[in-house]
């Protein structure tokens, strides 16, 4: 059976993505709308109700007028990528992993969670949940990201200015993605968190400090990355190092991948620790999210059409 996938902001840079993850298979046919009708109201109405998938791609307040353009009575599922509904009642989050792989199948609205958030509840929410780390702790969190993120505009200006070494942003400490770091790694407190951006097109690195010694019933380093490990065994996504390197690295050019690669770097006497989450901000922070979502909500094999390291 091919479904019908409407993707709402074809021409962006997740939209895009999306695209080249579902060229040739059959299971999917892509309903386009030209250059002249994409942001055409009733094209997109039409559109909308009539796909099996629609895929949002589009600005937070695109987003939500996109899903008003929904009649009640259209069968349409809905993948939205933006952070319009990440908390919103009658959404699912769309972190299979996390939130059980049932929930996004069943979903008929999914929320693609933030590229940062990934990182953060793939780490803190196995943790929390299963009761090594406090819930109640004031949780900190710095990450730096390609400049991709930033979609088109943010593209632009790294292409055009090309002598940015570093730009720290959200400075008044108000980033859109800390209501779902909250909501879904299970904190009782907002995190404080520090984003930026490099000079790299794709890739990020989001890292939680932990002075476990301060940290009433945290456990131990060694424990913590065997949770991780018990909790994503079995993932072709999410990966837990069973090491620690001596460095990470992000690379300028970096090839698209739909993984997620977990570490946990503890200090010798096990008093402190750094959780790192490595990701590609535009694969299981983008559009390699939507796609396993839009898989699973199929009926299909969960990595079909994702890029992910070879068995
Ligand atoms: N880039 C990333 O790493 C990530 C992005 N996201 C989210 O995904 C969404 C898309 O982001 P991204 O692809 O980066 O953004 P882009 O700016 O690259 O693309 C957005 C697209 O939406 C189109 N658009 C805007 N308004 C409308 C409208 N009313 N009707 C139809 N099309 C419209 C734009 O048109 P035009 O080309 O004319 O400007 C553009 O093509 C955002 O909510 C973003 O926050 C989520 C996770 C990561
Ligand atoms: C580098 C950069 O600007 N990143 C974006 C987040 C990218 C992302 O995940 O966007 P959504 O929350 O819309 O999904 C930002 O900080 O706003």
């Amino acid at each position: 059976m091919t479904r019908s996938v409407f993707i709402d902001g074809a021409v962006g840079t997740t939209g895009l993505e999306i695209a080249e993850r579902l060229a040739g298979r059959n299971e999917f046919s892509l309903v386009r709308l030209d250059d002249s009708r994409r942001k055409d109201r009733e094209a997109r109405r039409d559109a909308l109700n009539a796909a099996d998938f629609a895929i949002l791609c589009l600005p937070d307040d695109a987003a939500r007028g996109a899903v008003d353009l929904i009649d009640p009575a259209s069968d349409v599922r809905v993948i939205d990528a933006s952070s319009a509904h990440r908390v919103a009642q009658g959404w699912t989050y769309g972190f299979p992993e996390v939130v059980g792989s049932d929930a996004v199948a069943r979903a008929a609205r999914v929320s693609n969670p933030g590229c940062y958030a990934t990182g953060f509840v793939a780490l803190l929410a196995p943790l929390v949940g299963r009761g090594l780390l406090p819930a109640d702790w004031a949780y900190t969190c710095n990450a730096v990201s390609g400049y991709s993120g930033g979609g088109k505009s943010l593209i632009e200006r790294f292409e055009s200015d090309t002598g940015i070494a570093w730009r720290g942003y959200a400075l008044a400490l108000g980033h859109k993605h800390v209501p779902e770091m909250q909501a879904h790694a299970g904190l009782v407190l907002p995190p404080l968190f520090s984003p930026a951006v490099i000079p790299a097109y794709r890739g990020m690195a989001v890292e939680i400090p932990l002075p476990l010694m301060a940290m009433p019933g945290a456990s131990a380093p060694a424990a913590l990355r065997e949770c991780l490990a018990d909790f994503y065994a079995g993932s072709r996504v999410v990966q837990v190092s069973g090491e620690m390197p001596d460095e990470l690295l992000l690379r300028r050019g970096q090839a698209p991948s739909d993984a997620l690669d977990l570490h946990v770097f503890g200090s010798a006497d096990g008093s402190q620790a750094r959780l790192v989450a490595m990701l590609d901000n535009l694969g299981k922070g983008a559009s390699g999210a939507a796609v396993q979502s839009l898989n699973l909500m199929a009926g299909l094999d969960p990595a079909s059409g994702l890029h992910l390291p070879k068995d």
